[in-house]
C-alpha cells in the first residue's frame, strides 16, 4: 500500500464509560495494535492502511473500560512481521500476550523468539478481503510445529466456508479458537442454520473454543443496540461456558463506517453472560487458562 493513501480511523475517539464493571483481572482477549507506522510499517500486502493505534492507546482503553490484561492478535495489515504486536506485549509489564501470524517457512529459532516475546498462538485467516491466500497444507504443518510450544491455533473464517473447512479443522492437532464465532448470521436467531452448524463444530471436539465478539460486525449495518447478537449468543455462552473468550476487537479494523463505542461493547457482556459465574469464566478463568496458565497454579 502506498503511503500517500489516506489512513483509516476505525475506532471511537472517546468511548463511553461502561455501566458494567468487569471482575478483577478481566482480559480483553481480542484486540490489535496498528503501528505506529513510523516504527512498525504496514505490510506491502495490507488490504487497509490504518492510522496509528499503538500500545499506549490500547492500555489507556483497557484502563478506561475496567480491564486488566490484553491478548493482542496480529492484525492482517502487519502481515507476518509481528514486531508491532511484540512491541505491544513488551510495553505491557506482563499484562499482555499475543497471537502471531507467521510465514509457514518460519524457523524454529524464530518461533522460540516469539514465545519468549509472549506469543501463545498463531492465527490462520481465511477472509479473502483480508489476505491473498490461505494455504491449508502449510497451515497444518505450522500447527504441528507449534504444538510442542503449547500454543493454539486462532482461526478466522466466515460461516459460508465452515463445511468446506471441516476436514482441515479436524486435522489441526492443537486447541483451536474461532474468531468471532465464524461470523454467523445472528439475525437467524440462536437456532438458525449458522448457529446450528457452528454448534456442530464445537460439539465435534472439546478443544474448540470461540470468541463471542463483535456485535458491531455481526449486526452491520444495523448497529446498536445489537439485540439479535445478544439473543443468538447468550445461549452459546451458557452451553459452552468453559471455552468462550471475549474481546473488544479494538481498534476495529475496517469498521470505519460503523465504529462501535467500546463502552457499549462492554455493556453487552452481561447480556450474553448474565451471571457472575459466567462472567468470571468468560473474562478471567478461560483467557487465563489459555494465555497465562502458569499463574493459575
Ligand atoms: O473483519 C475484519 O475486517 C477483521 C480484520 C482483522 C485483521 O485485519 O486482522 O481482524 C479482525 O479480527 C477482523
Amino acid at each position: 500500500m502506498s503511503e500517500t493513501q489516506d489512513r483509516i480511523i476505525s475506532w471511537h475517539a472517546s468511548p463511553s464509560k461502561p455501566a458494567y464493571t468487569p471482575p478483577p483481572g478481566a482480559v480483553d482477549a481480542h484486540c490489535h495494535v496498528f503501528g505506529p507506522m513510523a516504527e512498525f510499517p504496514f505490510s506491502a500486502k495490507a488490504k487497509y492502511l490504518p492510522g496509528d493505534a499503538g500500545p499506549d492507546m490500547l492500555f489507556a482503553l483497557r484502563d478506561h473500560l475496567g480491564f486488566s490484561r490484553n491478548v493482542i492478535v496480529q492484525a492482517s495489515c502487519h502481515g507476518t512481521d509481528n514486531a508491532a504486536t511484540l512491541n505491544g506485549i513488551a510495553k505491557s509489564n506482563g499484562k499482555a500476550r499475543g497471537v502471531a501470524v507467521v510465514d509457514p517457512a518460519i524457523s524454529d529459532a524464530e518461533l522460540e523468539r516469539l514465545h519468549e516475546g509472549g506469543i501463545r498462538g498463531v492465527r490462520f485467516n481465511f477472509l479473502k478481503r483480508l489476505v491473498d491466500d490461505a494455504p491449508k497444507d502449510k497451515f497444518l504443518e505450522v500447527a504441528r510445529r507449534i504444538k510442542g510450544l503449547g500454543w493454539h491455533v486462532v482461526i478466522y473464517f466466515e460461516a459460508d466456508i465452515l463445511e468446506e473447512l471441516r476436514p482441515f479443522l479436524d486435522a489441526i492437532p492443537t486447541l483451536i479458537v474461532v474468531d468471532h464465532m465464524g461470523r454467523p448470521d445472528v439475525t437467524q436467531g440462536p437456532d438458525g442454520a449458522d448457529m446450528k452448524a457452528f454448534r456442530a463444530l464445537l460439539d465435534s471436539r472439546e478443544d474448540i473454543w470461540t470468541k463471542v465478539t463483535c456485535p458491531d460486525r455481526l449486526e452491520e449495518p444495523k448497529g446498536p443496540p445489537w439485540d439479535d447478537f445478544a439473543r443468538a449468543v447468550a445461549p452459546l455462552v451458557a452451553d459452552y461456558q468453559d471455552r468462550v473468550l471475549w474481546g473488544t476487537d479494538w481498534p476495529h479494523p475496517n469498521m470505519q463506517n460503523a465504529i462501535p463505542d467500546d463502552g457499549a461493547l462492554v455493556d453487552m457482556i452481561p447480556r450474553i453472560a448474565p451471571t457472575a459465574e459466567l462472567q468470571q469464566k468468560l473474562l478471567v478463568t478461560n483467557p487465563m487458562r489459555l494465555y497465562w496458565p502458569e499463574e493459575l497454579g
